[in-house]
C-alpha cells in the first residue's frame, strides 16, 4: 500500500523540493499531497513535478492558519488517511524587536506555532485510531539556539520544539513518531522575503544605534552565513527521506552548526553561547572570517556539500 504524505507550504523552497523528490520515487511508494495556501502560485511546482503531476503528486489548497481550510483539505483526500504529515509551512521575521508590533509577532506564531498545532490536532484522532503515523516538523537551528535580531522567529520555533518534545512521549504509546528537522540557513526564497520586508521598513520605535547594528553589522554577516553555510532545499529533503526509515526525534541537517549548539550544553550558565555569538557578530571582519575558516577545518570542509550529521 502506498504511503500518503501531506506536505504544507509547497509553493516554493523546501516543501516544493521535498514534494518533487517523494513523488519521483522510482518505486512509486508515495502518494504526495502537496499543499499551498495560494493556488495561483502552483505553476513552479507543476513545472518541477513534470510527469508525476496528478499521478504520484497532487496539489491541494491548505492554509495552516484556518480551521476550515485544513478540514476541507483533509476531507478531500481520496485515500481517507494521512500516513506522514510534513509541517513545512513557515515564515521568518528579523529586525529590532522595538520596531515590531505585537500584532506582527502574533502572525509569526499563527503560522509557525499554531499552524503546526492545528494540523497535528486535526490528524491525531485518526492516527491514534490506526496506531500509526509520522509527524514531521520543519523546525530550525533557531529553535535550539537563539540568533540575534531573530528574537520572534526564534521564540516561535522554540515554542514548537517544546510542544513537540512533550507530545512525542505520549504519541510513542500509539506508535506515532514525531521528528523535528532543524536546518541552518537554506538557500530558498526565505532570505529574499526577509530582505524585501526589511528594505521596506523604517524601523519605527527603534533607536538609531540599534538600527545601525542591524543594518550594518547583522545583515551583511547573515548574508555571509547564507552564502557560506547555506544548504540546498534538496539536501534538506534528503534528510527527510532518511528520517522515514527509522524515525528519531531530531535531525540537525548542518554539521557546521553542531559546535555552535553544543556550547549551550557545555556551559549551563549560558555565558559561553552568549559571549561567543557576541564576539562572532560584533567582531565581524577578521574574527568572523577566522571563525568560519576554523569551522571549515573542524567539520572537514563540508561547506555547501549538503552533507548531513548522522544522529
Ligand atoms: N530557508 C531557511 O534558511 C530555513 C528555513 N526553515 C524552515 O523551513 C520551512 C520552509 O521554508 P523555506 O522553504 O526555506 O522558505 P520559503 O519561503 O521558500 O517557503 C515557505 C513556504 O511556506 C508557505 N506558507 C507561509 N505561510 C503559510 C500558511 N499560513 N499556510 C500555508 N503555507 C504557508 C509559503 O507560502 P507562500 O508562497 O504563499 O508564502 C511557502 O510555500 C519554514 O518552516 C522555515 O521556517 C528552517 C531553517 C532554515
Ligand atoms: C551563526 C552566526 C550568525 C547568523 C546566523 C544566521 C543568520 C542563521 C540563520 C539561520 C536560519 C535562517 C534559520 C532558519 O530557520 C551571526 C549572528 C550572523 C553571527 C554569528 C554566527
Amino acid at each position: 500500500m502506498e504511503v500518503v504524505v501531506l506536505i504544507t507550504g509547497c509553493s516554493s523552497g523546501i516543501g516544493l523540493r521535498l514534494a518533487v523528490q517523494l513523488a519521483s520515487d522510482p518505486l512509486k511508494r508515495f502518494h504526495v499531497i502537496a499543499t499551498m495556501r495560494n493556488l495561483s502560485k502552483k505553476g513552479k511546482l507543476e513545472e518541477a513535478a513534470g510527469a508525476t503531476l496528478n499521478k504520484t503528486l497532487h496539489i491541494a489548497q491548505l492554509d495552516v492558519c484556518y480551521d476550515e481550510s485544513v478540514t476541507q483539505c483533509l476531507s478531500s483526500i481520496q485515500a481517507g488517511r494521512v500516513d506522514i504529515v510534513v509541517n513545512n509551512a513557515g515564515v521568518g521575521k528579523i529586525g529590532p524587536v522595538e520596531s515590531l508590533s505585537i500584532e506582527e509577532m502574533k502572525t509569526i506564531f499563527e503560522t509557525n506555532l499554531f499552524g503546526v498545532v492545528r494540523m497535528i490536532k486535526a490528524l491525531l484522532p485518526d492516527m491514534k485510531k490506526r496506531q500509526s503515523g509520522h509527524i514531521v516538523v520543519m523546525s530550525s537551528v533557531i529553535g535550539l539556539q537563539g540568533v540575534v535580531f531573530n528574537d520572534v522567529y526564534a521564540a516561535s520555533k522554540f515554542a514548537i520544539e517544546g510542544f513537540c518534545e512533550s507530545l512525542a512521549v505520549q504519541l510513542l504509546k500509539f506508535n506515532i513518531y514525531v521528528s523535528m528537522i532543524e536546518p541552518g540557513p537554506v538557500n530558498t526564497e526565505f532570505e529574499m522575503k526577509l530582505m524585501e520586508e526589511v528594505s521596506q521598513s523604517e524601523f519605527p520605535g527603534a533607536d538609531p544605534v540599534t538600527v545601525q547594528y542591524f543594518k550594518d553589522v547583522y545583515l551583511p554577516a547573515s548574508h555571509d552565513i547564507f552564502m557560506t553555510m547555506g544548504q540546498t532545499p534538496d539536501a534538506i529533503a534528503q534528510v527527510f527521506m532518511i528520517s522515514m526509515e527509522r524515525p528519531v526525534f531530531r535531525y540537525q541537517t548542518n554539521v557546521l552548526y553542531t559546535p555552535l549548539i553544543a556550547m549551550k550544553y557545555a556551559d549551563n550558565t549560558g555565558n559561553l553561547s552568549v559571549r561567543t555569538f557576541y564576539n562572532l557578530l560584533f567582531n565581524h571582519g577578521t574574527m568572523f572570517k577566522i571563525s568560519l575558516t576554523l569551522l571549515r577545518i573542524i567539520t572537514c570542509n563540508c561547506f555547501r556539500s549538503g552533507e548531513i550529521s548522522p544522529n
